[in-house]
């Protein structure tokens, strides 16, 4: 300390203080005294202990000021202590409000920001204040708010309400400790939030009833939200369309889980489960052959899921669509497929829908430009049908339109006869059997007018004119009368090749309707043409054509038979003793049984055979394509029949007639030949006996064929 003053310096200023005494006694005394020397001897000490006592006071002085000045310190020490305590006391409550205030807001600020909003009753006041952030959706706004009696409940979802109260007035009487309940309140925009309520007593009377409560609201609208979803989901998967299960991805396919809704979903009893089973148990073999490839292959390219559409067997044996998106699932070694399946049966409908009416849509267009080259087949074949000199050329035209036409058809065409029947002009493809002449009433479409369609159900008549053996599946057909200026001129026969709908059935009988229209102007025209022609061909008696006509045709069917490789048989008929016949029963009788036999040659012989009278009571009838020993067959049988004739002339029955026949046969040889060998033949039969049908053998034919030839070149 530097006020404090050491002994060894009192020592030093009492020597200086006692030296400058004796100084100044020595003045005052003198030098020359110098018997008082020896007095400054005592003088010494006395001027020591005066310095010390000067140097004492000197001391005592500074110490006594020190001493005041330390008092003065202390005292100011103390002051500034006291002054400091305080101000420290003063700071430190002064930091404790601060403090205060600082955690007050920063309550404030979390209560804000975490969208906290307190709140208080008083049950006594009926009032709740509210204080904090107001639950909103994005601008929120600072609240104080509050509410009296029932204005706050007012607020609150409808739905919700009754149960805020209920539970509030249960926490207020005490029957609950806490309140806690989850509700929807509006926020700013009106939209309804979720909010979770708790509350807890502050205060309560003695009989338990809560006079002041406090609580807070937090937003949980987002989690709830997330929690409806989630339980939508789950009742959907429950309930909804949409099946969920599990199966295990190895050789058994086995179902491991499925949701509720399975059952009722496939139209299963409720009590029936597919967990156990396999999917080959619920998928057709057909789509498991597609499907399980599938998801191998996403399997195996690392993917997370597959997404295919299966159909499904359904529980009353149905089998219907769905769309199903898997999820691979690992599981202990093993990997399952969980498979959420929803039908897409009204989907694939309306897809059908669309498909067939596009398909409609092509097969519109199809027709239509079907329809157009039917009109120039049609055109071309009417100009070429008006140029036919005959039915064979008319049939050639018919043939190769119809061909067009109906490719898929075979056909015959019919014509009328100037008795009214008809007889098949031709045919083409395979058509069942016909008959080749047949009557009207025999044929529904001629019968009735217009076309017959035969469906082969069962539902349609079958023609008389098909001769389809016992067992024989007869396909669809269509016959098509032809009928211009008021008779009917022929018809147009249709055979399916195979089965078809309605539809098509109606759709080629429209096709053929107009088809026939066209042809039937031509065939009344050449039916025309061929009655004139038939009054310059055919005998007058008979009805068969004449021997002009035989000159001209025979060389005709004998070129045309021999391109195709094929025979001409001839046979030469005779009326066994005619003369006598004519001599007994008269001219007319004779006539009578000449027209008959006649007849019965042109009713008994296909449509291309050829029938003449020769001349007299001879006939000649010619069959091309025909050979020998067919129509050895054949003329045996139309002997018979001309045998087996009862035949009256003015009521009186005429004797049997009988015929004797000589038949040949050639391939691209003479017409005359021919006729000779057959003549020959007859006349070999009328010397055996006569009645009977004789043919020329064929090595002789050829012989005498060669030789005839060769005498005649
Ligand atoms: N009624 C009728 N008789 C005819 C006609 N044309 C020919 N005749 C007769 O037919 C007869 C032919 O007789 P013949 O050639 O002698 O032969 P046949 O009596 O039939 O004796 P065979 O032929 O040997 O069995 C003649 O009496 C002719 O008058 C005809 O148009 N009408």
């Amino acid at each position: 300390m530097k006020s404090q003053t050491s002994s060894w310096d009192y020592a030093r200023w009492s020597v200086g203080i006692g030296l400058l005494i004796m100084g100044v006694g020595l003045l005052l005394i003198g030098w020359s005294d110098l018997n008082n020397v020896m007095a400054l001897w005592w003088m010494l000490p006395l001027m020591s202990v005066c310095a010390f006592a000067a140097a004492s006071c000197r001391d005592w002085a500074r110490h006594a000021a020190a001493l005041s000045r330390c008092n003065a310190e202390a005292d100011a020490r103390h002051d500034m202590r006291r002054a400091l305590a305080e101000q420290a006391a003063r700071s430190q409550v002064e930091q404790q409000q601060a403090g205060k205030f600082a955690a007050l807001e920063q309550l404030e600020h979390a209560i804000r920001v975490s969208q906290i909003v307190i709140w208080q009753v008083d049950t006594i006041r009926q009032e709740i204040l509210f204080d904090g952030v107001h639950v909103g959706a994005s601008d929120y706004l600072p609240e104080k708010r509050t509410y009296q009696g029932n204005g706050w409940f007012e607020r609150l979802h409808p739905e919700d309400r009754p149960g805020v109260i209920e539970r509030f007035a249960d926490f207020l009487k005490g029957r609950t400790a806490t309140f806690e309940h989850e509700y929807r309140i509006p926020d700013e925009r009106g939209h309804w939030r979720w909010i979770i309520s708790r509350g807890f007593v502050v205060e309560r009377t003695a009989n338990g009833h809560v006079t002041l409560a406090a609580g807070s609201h937090i937003d949980i609208h987002l989690r709830k939200q997330a929690q409806l979803t989630l339980h939508q989901e789950r009742s959907l998967f429950d309930v909804g369309p949409v099946a969920v299960i599990r199966y295990v991805l190895d050789d058994t396919r086995r179902i491991d889980f499925a949701s509720k809704n399975v059952a009722k979903l496939w139209r299963y009893p409720r009590n029936w489960t597919v967990v156990g089973k396999s999917t080959s148990d619920m998928v057709p073999e057909e789509d498991l052959a597609v499907t399980r490839p599938a998801i191998m292959k996403a399997l195996s390219e690392g993917r997370n899921g597959v997404e295919r559409q299966v159909r499904l067997r359904m529980g009353d044996g149905s089998l219907q669509w769905f769309l199903m998106r898997g999820v691979f699932e690992h599981e202990e070694g093993k990997v399952f497929l969980r498979a959420y399946l929803i039908s897409i049966a009204d989907h694939k409908a309306v897809e059908v829908q669309a498909h067939q009416h596009r398909a409609r849509l092509e097969q519109l267009i199809a027709q239509l430009n079907d329809a157009q080259a039917d009109g120039v087949t049609l055109q071309d074949s009417s100009d070429l049908l008006n140029t036919a000199a005959n039915y064979e050329e008319a049939f050639k035209v018919v043939r190769q339109a119809a061909s067009r036409l109906f490719p898929l058809w075979h056909g015959s065409l019919s014509a009328t006869r100037d008795d009214g029947s008809l007889w098949q002009v031709g045919q083409w493809g395979e058509p069942p059997p016909l008959a080749e002449t047949f009557r009207l009433d025999q044929c529904w479409g001629l019968r009735r007018g217009r076309a017959h369609s035969y469906m082969g159900n069962g539902m349609h008549l079958c023609c008389e004119h098909l001769h389809a053996p016992l067992g024989f599946k007869l396909l669809p057909y269509l016959c098509l009368p032809m009928a211009a200026n008021g008779e009917t001129v022929g018809a147009l026969h249709l055979f399916a090749a195979e089965e078809l709908s309605t539809q098509e059935l109606a759709e080629v009988e429209s096709r053929a309707e107009r088809f026939a229209e066209t042809l039937k102007m031509a065939l009344s025209n050449l039916r025309l043409r061929n009655s004139l022609s038939d009054r310059a061909t055919r005998d007058g008696l008979t009805g068969l054509y004449n021997r002009r006509l035989l000159d001209q045709r025979l060389p005709i069917e004998i070129t045309r038979c021999a391109q195709q490789q094929m025979p001409v048989s001839l046979a030469m008929i005779d009326i066994d003793h005619f003369k006598r016949f004519n001599d007994t029963w008269g001219h007319e009788a004779g006539d009578l049984v000449l027209q008959t036999v006649g007849h019965l040659l042109m009713d008994k012989t296909r449509v291309y055979d050829l029938a003449f009278r020769y001349g007299g009571e001879e006939l000649v009838l010619v069959m091309p394509g025909c050979r020998l020993d067919d129509a050895l067959i054949k003329l045996d049988q139309i002997r018979h029949d001309i045998e087996a004739l009862s035949l009256s002339f003015r009521a009186e029955a005429l004797p049997t007639v009988t015929v004797s026949m000589g038949v040949a046969e050639t391939t691209g040889g003479s017409p005359e030949t021919l006729l000779r060998r057959a003549d020959e033949a007859l006349y070999q039969a009328k010397r055996l006996g006569r009645n009977r049908v004789h043919a020329a053998e064929a090595r002789q034919n050829k012989a005498s064929e060669a030789h005839m030839e060769g005498s005649q070149a």
